[in-house]
Order: structure tokens, then C-alpha cells, then sequence
């Protein structure tokens, strides 16, 4: 089978004027499956956003390389898409509009009712028909990153990419947002990465969960394999022994093996 999408033995160093350069990460090699969900979990300034970004194609690797379908990624693409924590949605266009705008840029083949049939499908998928013509300022936050899920899948991207989407909210927000990105993605079964601070949120979601070493020059730790079926169900998972052993490995991970003081 041919490789989905390969993170092969990436470095990165960033320049500190009059010192040696910064090592954030390094040695990272990993082989992510089509529609896998990975989540990374790590103590703050190991390196989780620095990673995602590269395979944003927003920054670039000082060494190794990342490969899409056997194509380097070498800058941003339409093929992944970013949902950052502060939800970047336009503050002058509604929540119709901001997705729109995005569909319109990746797509510009559809025709007027094929683009509004799309928009319409994702305003739907995220269930804010009722607020689609709001600004953003006029609806919560949770519902602002509903809107960015919505956008970021509009746009049919192989890989979605989630730097911390749920951290600003309150914990029953998030649980909400929890429940509506598991049951989007058993609809559109796209490859997910998501960075969290959450144990609970990595084990829920994930189909693997990669775990951080501390920074500088911070690896990948650990691997852990979550078996649990999709779809989940929050609840009764509290009690199942794989989500506890899961859980528990998480939890020692990052505060036995590699705690750290200052969190
Ligand atoms: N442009 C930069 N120049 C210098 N150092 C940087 C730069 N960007 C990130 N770093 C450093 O690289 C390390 C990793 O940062 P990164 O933001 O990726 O961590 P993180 O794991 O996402 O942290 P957090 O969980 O707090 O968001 C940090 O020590 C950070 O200070």
C-alpha cells in the first residue's frame, strides 16, 4: 500500500540572533494513515504547533522531509486544511459568507447553485442554518469554531489539521464541539490531526496518540494505540478498560516519565 502521509526524520531549528540556534524539534519520523486520527499531546513548547505547522506548509523543516501522497509539502495547499484555536473567521462576513469565501477560492468551477448547495451542506453539518447570516461577533465562541470546522472541511482537504481548536472554550462547550467533529468525521472519514492538552479529549478522539517528549529537542516519546471502535460514546467509555489503560498511560507519560516543573 502506498504511503499516505510521511513525516521523515524532521528537524527544526530556529535562529536566535547571537547564539546557537533553538532545536524545537528533532528526530521525528512517522507514517500517518489515510483517515487516521492522530492527536499530539505534549507539555507546553514541546513542539506540537511547530510540527502541525509544518505540515501546514506554513513553516519549513530545517531538515527531513514531509510527504503527502509521495508529494513534499512546501507550502500551504488546499489538500490541508488548518482550524487554529482562535478561529480566524472574517469579522465582516457572516458565518454563510466566511465559508463561502473559502469554497469559492478552492473551487471556483462550481457553478452558483452547486456553490450554494455546498455551503449550505456544511452550514447544516455543523447545524448553524439558523445563524448563517450572523457576523461573527454576533454568535459564541463555541459556535465561531463551528464555523471554522465547517469551513476547513468545506474545501474537501485530505488532511485536517487542528491546532488546539477547543482549548479557549468552557469544558461543556468543548464536549458539544467533541461530539460534533466525531460525528462529522464519520461522515466525511478524512485523516484528522489534532493538537490538545486534553487526555480525555486525545483518548476520546484519536486512533493514536503521539506523545511529546519536553523541549528542547523534543521526539516523539511514546505512541499509544487507542482500540476502541468509532463511534464513541463519552459516557460509557468512562468505564471501559481500554480508555482507563489509555488514559493511564497518558497520565504517566506526562507526569512521571516527562513532567515538568513549570506547568
Ligand atoms: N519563531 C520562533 N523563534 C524561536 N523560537 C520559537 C519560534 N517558534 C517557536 N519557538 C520555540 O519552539 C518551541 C516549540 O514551540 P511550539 O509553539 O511549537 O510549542 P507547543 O508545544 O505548541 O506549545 P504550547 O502547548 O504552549 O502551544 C518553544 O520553545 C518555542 O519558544
Amino acid at each position: 500500500m502506498s504511503k499516505f502521509l510521511s513525516l521523515e526524520n524532521i528537524e527544526k531549528r530556529f535562529p536566535i540572533p547571537g547564539k546557537e540556534d533553538y532545536v524545537a524539534v528533532t528526530n521525528v519520523d512517522l507514517e500517518i494513515k489515510e483517515n487516521e486520527i492522530i492527536a499530539i499531546i505534549g507539555h507546553s513548547g514541546c513542539g506540537k504547533s511547530t510540527l502541525l505547522n509544518m505540515i501546514a506548509g506554513l513553516d519549513a523543516q530545517s531538515e527531513g522531509a514531509i510527504l503527502l501522497e509521495n508529494q513534499h509539502v512546501k507550502g500551504p495547499g488546499p489538500e490541508r486544511a488548518v482550524v487554529f484555536q482562535n478561529h480566524s473567521l472574517l469579522p465582516w462576513l457572516t458565518v454563510y459568507q466566511n465559508i463561502e469565501m473559502a469554497v469559492k477560492k478552492v473551487m471556483p468551477e462550481l457553478s452558483a447553485s452547486e456553490l450554494r448547495e455546498r455551503v449550505e451542506m456544511f452550514v447544516s453539518m455543523v447545524n448553524l442554518d439558523h445563524a448563517k447570516d450572523k457576523l461573527p461577533d454576533e454568535i459564541s465562541g463555541g459556535m465561531k469554531q463551528r464555523v471554522g470546522i465547517a469551513r476547513a472541511l468545506s474545501i474537501s482537504p485530505k488532511v485536517l489539521l487542528m491546532d488546539e481548536p477547543f482549548g479557549a472554550l468552557d469544558s461543556l462547550t468543548r464536549a458539544n464541539l467533541q461530539e460534533h467533529l466525531m460525528r462529522i468525521q464519520q461522515k466525511v472519514k478524512n485523516t484528522v490531526i489534532i493538537i490538545t492538552h486534553d487526555i480525555d479529549e486525545a483518548v476520546l478522539l484519536s486512533d493514536r496518540v503521539i506523545m511529546m517528549t519536553n523541549g528542547p529537542e523534543a521526539e516523539i516519546g511514546e505512541i499509544l494505540e487507542v482500540n476502541l471502535e468509532h463511534p464513541r460514546d463519552r459516557v460509557s467509555l468512562q468505564h471501559d478498560p481500554e480508555y482507563i489503560r489509555c488514559r493511564e498511560a497518558i497520565l504517566s507519560f506526562l507526569y512521571e516519565k516527562f513532567a515538568k516543573d513549570d506547568e
